[in-house]
């Protein structure tokens, strides 16, 4: 057991340092909850627009949101994709009333297995950094989570347009579900490379507040998703670490990690709270430039 968890952990290591993304097939989500959130997602979307938007707000801090684009007013160009954004930890459970009620009990399932996988992960993605398991946990690297299900609808023309343009997450780091459309891509070494959907599997997704603090060791993947002739296309990201951290602690590269005589291991990145850096992201939106650069030294 204690080797099979070295070799874990070692998977784990070489996919956050070289691509940023890995996919898991043995993550104790069971495929009955994966395929009920799923439904959960359509069935809030396909709702009359009339009930869905009560829930309409671009407004950064409200907990269950529904919304397009959220850089519509920074963006030259719109996403084809609607998003239904729920901060259930934040760090508290959220009150269950504030979910949307057609969806309410498989949010909260969802949740809560998304939950006790991250927690799992994020001891994994620690010892994988060669720090002790519970040093992320401790930095409150999960303590926080959004649960976002995207929609995006059939595109008659979809050359014309994107699912997602490129962007890297803003948080720790993302578990996604997604369905069998496919469309998801990342940029590997200047290339799109795509992220073919496996049955049963989560993907992991690094986001730049975990490159910020392990000082680009693990990477933030740039990542799109494209517009598609069949839909609609539906996903889960689960974010851990999100705009509802209030915090005001000071995350940058673990000095553990650092070295100020180790040219290799000089700190790359200046101190940012968490919601300095989600304004940062937020304000900036996908304009295709890594959110993280400017706090680079
Ligand atoms: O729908 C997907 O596969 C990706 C979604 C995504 O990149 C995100 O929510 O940040
Ligand atoms: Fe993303």
């Amino acid at each position: 057991m204690e080797h099979r968890r070295k070799e874990i952990v070692n998977e784990f290591r070489l996919a956050s340092e070289s691509w940023g993304f890995f996919q898991l097939l043995n993550h104790g989500i069971p495929a009955t909850v994966m395929d009920e959130i799923l439904k959960g997602v359509a069935r809030f979307h396909e709702q009359d627009t009339d009930v869905k938007k009560q829930y309409y707000s671009r407004e950064f801090t409200r907990k269950v949101k529904y919304n397009t684009s959220f850089d519509w007013f920074q963006t030259k160009s719109a996403k084809w994709k609607d998003t239904l954004s729920c901060s259930m930890l934040t760090p508290d459970l959220i009150d269950p009333p504030e979910l949307p009620e057609v969806s309410r009990d498989i949010i909260l399932e969802y949740t809560e297995h998304v939950r006790i996988l991250g927690d799992t992960l994020i001891e994994l993605l620690s010892e994988a950094l060669g720090l002790g398991k519970d040093h992320l946990k401790g930095m409150d690297c999960t303590k926080y989570l959004s649960v976002l299900g995207h929609y995006y609808p059939a595109c008659p023309q979809p050359k014309l347009t994107m699912g997602s343009y490129k962007h890297t997450d803003p948080n720790f780091f993302t578990l996604l579900l997604q369905d069998d459309i496919g469309g998801l891509q990342i940029l590997y070494q200047n290339n799109w490379i795509d992220v073919k959907p496996i049955p049963g599997a989560i993907v992991v997704n690094i986001g730049d507040l975990l490159q910020l603090i392990s000082n680009a060791k693990f990477k933030s993947a740039e990542h799109r998703v494209l517009a598609n002739q069949v839909g609609p296309r539906l996903s889960v990201a689960s974010f851990f670490g999100t705009t509802a951290m209030k915090s005001s602690k000071l995350y940058g590269p673990i000095k553990e990690l650092i070295s100020d005589e180790d040219e290799n291991d000089l700190p790359l990145y200046r101190n940012v709270t968490v919601p300095e850096y989600m304004k940062h992201y937020y304000s900036k939106g996908n304009d295709g430039v890594h959110a993280l650069s400017h706090y680079k030294f």
